[in-house]
């Protein structure tokens, strides 16, 4: 049995967060861009998070931890320090709901990579809970290899691809086109704007020519 990568969705999806301290609050900052729906149980919680509910962002309620607490949730994040309540938390879980343990790979059915984005590019690094060090530290060395302008680039890739869909160009060609594309030359924002340009030519070419667009 080997964990497998998924990105997931978590917009408007409720996630329970048991635990209020600095790993609780680590996690929040991360999970605060999905979009998903944070309730953190806990008596006590760290300033920044003091500061997410007062500003609406997430939901507390400052107490301890009950069964209750999590039966309609999506996503529980397990961050106490006190093992017998993390062990409690976990014997309540409904069996399909996602379940992570901060203190325990293995003992949840998910776990938080390394992870860092250029734009749309998200590379993520996990070491199935053995050495989180080392997942932080392969994560520092690859975003050496990856700079910001990545982020333009995968939005100059997007769009190419999408304009060569409407092109009349064969399959076989556009899939050369699209491989020829990943060279870092065209991390180069003016060749990204002359092909852009090229590739609106020939979708505008096939129109003008009465010719239907690709689905
Ligand atoms: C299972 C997992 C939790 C999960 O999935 O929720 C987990 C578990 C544990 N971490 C512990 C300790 C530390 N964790 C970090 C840092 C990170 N930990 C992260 C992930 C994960 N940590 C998951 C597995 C990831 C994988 O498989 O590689 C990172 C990668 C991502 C993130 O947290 O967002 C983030 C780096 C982020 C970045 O820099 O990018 C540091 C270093 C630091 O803080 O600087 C230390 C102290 C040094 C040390 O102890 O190694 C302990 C022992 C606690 C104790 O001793 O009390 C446990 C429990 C245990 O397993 O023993
Ligand atoms: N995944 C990771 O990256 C890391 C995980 N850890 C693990 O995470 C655990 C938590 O670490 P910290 O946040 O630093 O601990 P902490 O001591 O700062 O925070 C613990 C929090 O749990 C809350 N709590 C205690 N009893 C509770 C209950 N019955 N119900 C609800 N909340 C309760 C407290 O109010 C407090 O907010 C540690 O046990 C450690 O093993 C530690 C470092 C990194």
């Amino acid at each position: 049995m080997t964990f497998i990568p998924l990105m997931i969705n978590l917009n408007e999806k409720k996630v329970v967060v048991i635990g209020g301290g600095s790993v609780a609050e680590k996690r929040i900052r991360h999970l605060k861009e999905s979009g998903a729906l944070i309730t953190v149980i806990s008596p006590e919680i760290t300033e920044e998070i003091r500061k997410d509910w007062e500003t609406g962002k997430i939901k507390w309620i400052g107490k301890k931890f009950e069964t209750a607490d999590i039966q309609d949730a999506f996503l529980i994040l397990i961050a106490t320090s006190n093992q017998m309540v993390n062990q409690s938390v976990l014997k309540a879980a409904p069996s399909h709901v996602l379940v992570n343990d901060a203190t325990d790979a293995h003992s949840g059915n998910v776990t938080f990579p390394a992870s860092f984005r250029r734009g749309r590019l998200s590379i993520s690094i996990s070491t199935d809970g053995a050495s989180p060090h080392l997942s932080a530290e392969i994560k520092r060395r690859i975003q050496t290899l990856f700079d910001e302008d990545y982020e333009e680039y995968l939005e100059f890739l997007d769009k190419s691809r999408r304009l060569l869909k409407q092109t009349s160009l064969s399959n076989q060609m556009r899939k050369m086109l699209l491989k020829e594309m990943i060279d870092e030359r065209f991390l180069n924002k003016d060749i990204q704007s002359t092909t852009l340009r090229w590739f609106t030519k020939m979708v505008e070419e096939r129109r003008s020519n009465g010719e239907r667009p690709r689905e």
